[in-house]
């Protein structure tokens, strides 16, 4: 069975950068997998997420999901197979809900079916939110809860593979334990394939945890 997802030689420069960020970085995740990736600052972690989502396109390489080049899948599709978390939560104006269900407002994901508020409240308490309100407004939020939030508002659009940008980075220890919990169910319950940027040293259980360091413009797989 073709991986989940393929990296064949794929470079990146900025635009109007003077040198790649990296280049010629191949890697095949299985499915069901959870890939941790670490680097220093400014090595290309989140740069790398973003050309996998398509929301920036390589200089050269190709990136295929489940054998197909990205290129070729029609945007909507790609985004609810491949569900992008970015570090800093982008929560608008509006309550929790309108929060949660906004993806399902746009013209791309029409004909997908919201869910119900039951669904949402249940959904709220498996991310250790119980005591919120549908209703709150998501801007009055904590960081770490407009984490949570934007996390739960991409797996609603069931996507295959999650790509979390530092999930933890905002968050204190109690938080981060929890962020962690869930990701570990999301991948070892509900099979989904994980690529987790963190600094934490945290080691998920599950059996396909691997881990890989981004550094001098290469990626290399760890013990
Ligand atoms: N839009 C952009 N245009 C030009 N350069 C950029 C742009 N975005 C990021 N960079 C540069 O690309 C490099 C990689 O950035 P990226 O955010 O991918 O790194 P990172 O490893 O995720 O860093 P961190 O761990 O600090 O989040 C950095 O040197 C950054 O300054």
């Amino acid at each position: 069975m073709a991986p989940i997802l393929e990296i064949r030689d794929l470079s990146f420069t900025h635009e109007g950068a003077q040198s790649p960020i990296f280049e010629h970085l191949s890697l095949a995740v299985e499915e069901g997998s959870h890939i941790l990736l670490k680097g220093a600052s400014g090595t290309g972690k989140s740069s790398l997420l973003r050309l996998i989502c398509r929301l920036a396109a390589p200089t050269s390489g190709t990136i295929l999901y489940r054998g197909e080049p990205i290129t070729g899948i029609a945007p909507p599709k790609l985004r609810s197979a491949v569900g992008y978390v970015a570090q800093i939560p982008r929560m608008m104006e509006g309550s929790v809900k309108e929060n949660l269900l906004l993806p399902f407002t746009f013209a791309a994901n029409h004909g997908l079916k919201a869910p119900a508020e039951d669904e949402l409240r249940r959904m709220l308490s498996d991310f250790y939110l119980d005591d919120l309100k549908l209703t709150h407004p998501a801007l009055k939020l904590s960081t770490g809860q407009q984490q949570r939030l934007a996390l739960m508002r991409t797996l609603l659009l069931k996507p295959d593979l999650l790509l979390l940008d530092e999930p933890t980075s905002a968050l204190d220890a109690l938080s981060a334990s929890m962020v962690f919990t869930i990701m570990e169910r999301l991948n070892t319950r509900e099979k989904k394939t994980l690529i987790t940027v963190t600094h934490s040293d945290y080691r998920p259980s599950g059996a396909h945890v691997e881990l890989y360091l981004l550094r001098n413009r290469t990626l290399t797989r760890q013990p």
